[in-house]
């Protein structure tokens, strides 16, 4: 614990009243978080401002009140009042500063992108871990130390608010964790979440077409991602994604990656058309096979392994550990029977959906029939675009409902319906996704694929009314089982199995 003047040391601000040699106990900007002893830093959001909140965080036991909003209310006898010029900056200073400065103690790779940043994290972390390496891994899919998830309590979010991200931090590095990969959403960037937090390299994958409406606008959108670029002491980048060298301005990246060739820093990869992946960086060559499909998921990991080759790592082991690579929890993820394969997929943008529909249409010797939504209160713009792209590739579409949140699923459904309206697939709307999802397993054929995107590993449906326990891949799983017993091939020896058919063998390599 450290004292409140001490928190305050070298920062401009005016305060009085209240002990300046209180003991501090933590500092957050959520009311709900604040127990005895915290500083409450009161900020101004989109939905309320901090000072709405002011009389719970002293009930809980605030000893001091951080703004920059104007005119705050007159605090109790004992509560130290401070007015600072930015609040969200000192927040994020402080919670870094209450921990020690976590970051600075640890490598930290931070990955940008609209799509692919939990798949390229997790690789990150999967390749140090090969390579001996005590990583953590932090995202929306939570905390992971060496491979297994940390018993931490975070809020359910990409990137952490500061008053989360320095604890887990801190926690990471008492834990002997030496390196951390974590991903920085455009809303986590914007909302300053980031800012005082030291990262040694900064990731750019892509940029394509998601929350351009919470961020009022694309230009925005772009801004938010951009300021990674600030943020990072290092960058990598995919040289053939427009929008990421618009970003990235000026910068020069330390390494870049893509499917063309390019100068002594930038790292090459392909596929030869066999499944190979072939990887030249400089004078190096490799042919490797890793156990991971799709375009989409080759430039994630060369990604993953362009940081970390600029952070030293060498490329033969990187290519040797490739073999142990695999995707997180419902990317492409397969769920087989009665010679159908089911493929549950976060695609929840039009780049997602188009990678993915186009990964399995290679693969796919039947029709492809692909069930899908789109997330209430969240873009609008991007719905007609995720229905022609389903269109586009698809045999049959079933429209159905993601997460409406507060939205009616009709009108949603209506959205996406628009461009599905000169596509040659036939399309169905089901607003249940359970009856949508069956819909579509039994409309399978043996040597079909069905694909469920949008959901992922999500384990719950939210909606105006509710928020109940739902996932796609045990739903896929129930009527699989229930159509093949239904058909009395209920022995299971058909079940298309996903064979050990992965090999590296380090040829090539120079
Ligand atoms: C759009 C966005 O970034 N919203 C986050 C942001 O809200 P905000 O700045 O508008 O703040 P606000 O809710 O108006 O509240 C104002 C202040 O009052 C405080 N407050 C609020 C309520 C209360 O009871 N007590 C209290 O003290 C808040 O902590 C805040 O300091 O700061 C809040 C506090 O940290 C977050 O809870 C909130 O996340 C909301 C719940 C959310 O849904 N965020 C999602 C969209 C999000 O951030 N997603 C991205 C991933 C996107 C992606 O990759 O696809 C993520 O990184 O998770
Ligand atoms: N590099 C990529 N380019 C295009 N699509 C991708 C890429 N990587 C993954 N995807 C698609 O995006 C989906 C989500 O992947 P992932 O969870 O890794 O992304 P994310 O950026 O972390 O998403 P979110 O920010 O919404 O959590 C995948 O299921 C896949 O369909
Ligand atoms: N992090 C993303 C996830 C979207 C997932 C999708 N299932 C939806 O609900 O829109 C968001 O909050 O926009």
């Amino acid at each position: 614990m450290i004292e409140l003047c001490e928190l305050l040391k070298n920062w401009p601000c005016t305060a009085k009243g209240g002990d300046f040699r209180a003991l501090v106990s933590g500092v957050t900007d959520h009311s709900a978080e604040v127990t005895p002893g915290s500083v409450f830093v009161a900020r101004k959001g989109r939905s309320s401002s901090g000072l709405d909140h002011i009389q719970e965080a002293l009930r809980n036991g605030a000893v001091a009140v951080v703004t920059d909003i104007s005119r705050p209310p007159a605090l109790p006898k004992g509560v130290s009042a401070v007015s600072v010029p930015d609040a969200a900056d000192f927040l994020a200073y402080s919670c870094s500063a209450f921990y020690g400065h976590p970051s600075r103690e640890l490598t930290v790779f931070a990955v940008t992108g609209t799509n692919g940043k939990t798949t390229t994290t997790r690789f990150i972390g999967q390749l140090l871990k090969s390579c001996g390496i005590r990583a953590a891994v932090i995202g929306t899919l939570g905390v992971w130390i060496a491979g297994r998830k940390a018993p931490l309590q975070i809020p359910p979010m990409t990137t952490l608010p500061p008053a989360h991200l320095h604890r887990v931090l801190r926690y990471c590095a008492d834990e002997g964790v030496t390196h951390v990969a974590m991903e920085a959403s455009s809303l986590g960037l914007s909302g300053r979440r980031l800012d005082h937090c030291s990262i040694d390299y900064g990731i750019f994958l892509n940029i394509g077409t998601d929350h351009h409406a919470e961020h009022g606008g694309e230009e925005a959108y772009l801004r938010a991602k951009g300021r990674l670029s600030d943020l990072a002491g290092q960058i990598i980048v995919n040289s053939e994604d427009p929008a990421v060298l618009s970003i990235t301005g000026d910068r020069l990246p330390v390494k870049t990656f893509g499917e063309q060739s390019g100068g002594e820093t930038h790292l090459r990869i392909v596929d030869n058309g066999k499944g190979d992946w072939i990887i030249t960086a400089g004078e190096t060559h490799a042919g490797i096979r890793a156990p991971v499909e799709g375009r989409h998921n080759r430039l994630n990991a060369a990604a993953a392994f362009a940081s970390l080759m600029a952070a030293g790592f060498g490329l033969a082991d990187l290519c040797k550990y490739a073999a142990r690579l695999s995707l997180p929890e419902g990317r492409m993820q397969e769920a087989g029977g009665a010679g159908i394969r089911v493929f549950v997929d976060y695609a929840h943008t039009p780049d997602a959906l188009e990678a993915v529909l186009s990964a399995l249409s290679s693969v796919c010797t039947g029709r492809l029939i692909s069930v899908f939504g789109c997330g209430g209160d969240r873009d609008r713009e991007k719905r007609p675009q995720m229905g022609r792209v389903a269109g586009e590739y698809s045999d049959s579409v079933w429209v159905t409902s993601d997460n409406p949140r507060s939205e009616e699923p009709a009108r949603i459904i209506s959205d996406v319906m628009e461009g599905l309206k000169n596509s040659s697939a036939m399309v169905r709307a089901e607003p249940d996704r359970e009856q949508a999802i069956r819909g579509a397993i039994y409309e399978a054929d043996p040597g079909d694929i069905v694909l469920i995107a949008g959901k992922g590993h999500e384990e719950i449906q939210i909606s105006k009314s509710s928020s109940r326990p739902f996932s796609d891949f045990r739903t896929a799983l129930r009527f699989l089982d229930e159509r093949e017993a239904e058909a009395g091939a209920a022995d299971g020896d058909d079940r298309v199995q996903t064979t050990d058919r992965f090999w590296y063998d380090g040829s090539g390599m120079e």
